[in-house]
């Protein structure tokens, strides 16, 4: 199974954002944390800032998008050009009208789901999804503990991938290190978010090569 590592830059120096890319280039993407306050009790930023992330970013951007209207901003993120554009199923009515008009506009479709929100619904549906995110913390701040409670999740959804044949990505993300990426990869995950692990290193790059081993590995 390939494995993809993508560090978040919600753990990055916000102010000199350019260089902050340039010390992941070796990653597989960019994911890029869009907060609104409202669907969590953080903030980020939005499309603007995000548009010269795409501008100048050496490696694809994985767009996770932490906000509440989801049908109104979701695709102009796909439109900005970003590779994968991730929606919370819980930030939406119609996740599957959300996800063919990310596709319509040029992006893979992702959707996410919180630690408390049951996986049937997606599964039921893996076509329609180019990437499921089982957050592996509750959503809203880089730094927390990875919840292996979530590991049922993610082979319940995998097992799921594999019957359906589909190819979708199985993403995790929250508390992913060198310490707790085997166990997400031994449960069918196979794309990593990482973001206090990779920024928090002296050197975000051999920190890069640390996880995507432990997670072949795996
Ligand atoms: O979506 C989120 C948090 O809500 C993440 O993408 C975090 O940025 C992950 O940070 P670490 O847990 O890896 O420090
Ligand atoms: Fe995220």
């Amino acid at each position: 199974m390939s494995v993809r590592i993508e560090p978040s830059i919600l753990s990055a120096d916000f102010v000199n954002m350019e260089a902050e890319l340039q010390r992941i280039a070796t990653a597989d993407a960019v994911h890029v944390d869009v907060m609104d306050n409202h669907f969590v009790p953080n903030l980020t930023f939005g499309p603007e800032m995000v548009r010269r992330v795409q501008a100048v970013s050496p490696v694809p951007l994985d767009v996770h998008l932490m906000i509440t209207d989801a049908d109104r901003w979701a695709p102009g993120y796909a439109e900005l050009g970003a590779f994968s554009v991730t929606f919370h199923a819980e930030a939406t009515d119609d996740p599957l009208a959300l996800a063919a008009r990310l596709r319509a506009a040029g992006s893979r479709a992702g959707i996410a789901l919180k630690p408390g929100t049951p996986a049937d619904e997606v599964i039921a549906h893996l076509d329609a999804y180019d990437q499921v995110l089982v957050m592996t913390v509750e959503p809203g701040f880089g730094g927390q503990g990875f919840m292996d409670d979530m590991l049922g999740k993610i082979r319940a959804v995998r097992a799921a991938i594999d019957a359906a044949g589909t190819g979708t990505w199985l993403q995790v993300d929250g508390g992913i290190s060198a310490g707790t990426i085997a166990r997400a990869a031994a449960a069918g995950a196979d794309t990593f978010v990482a973001g206090s692990s990779v920024y928090g290193a002296e050197d975000p790059a051999a920190a890069i090569g640390a996880l995507r081993a432990a997670a072949a590995a795996a």
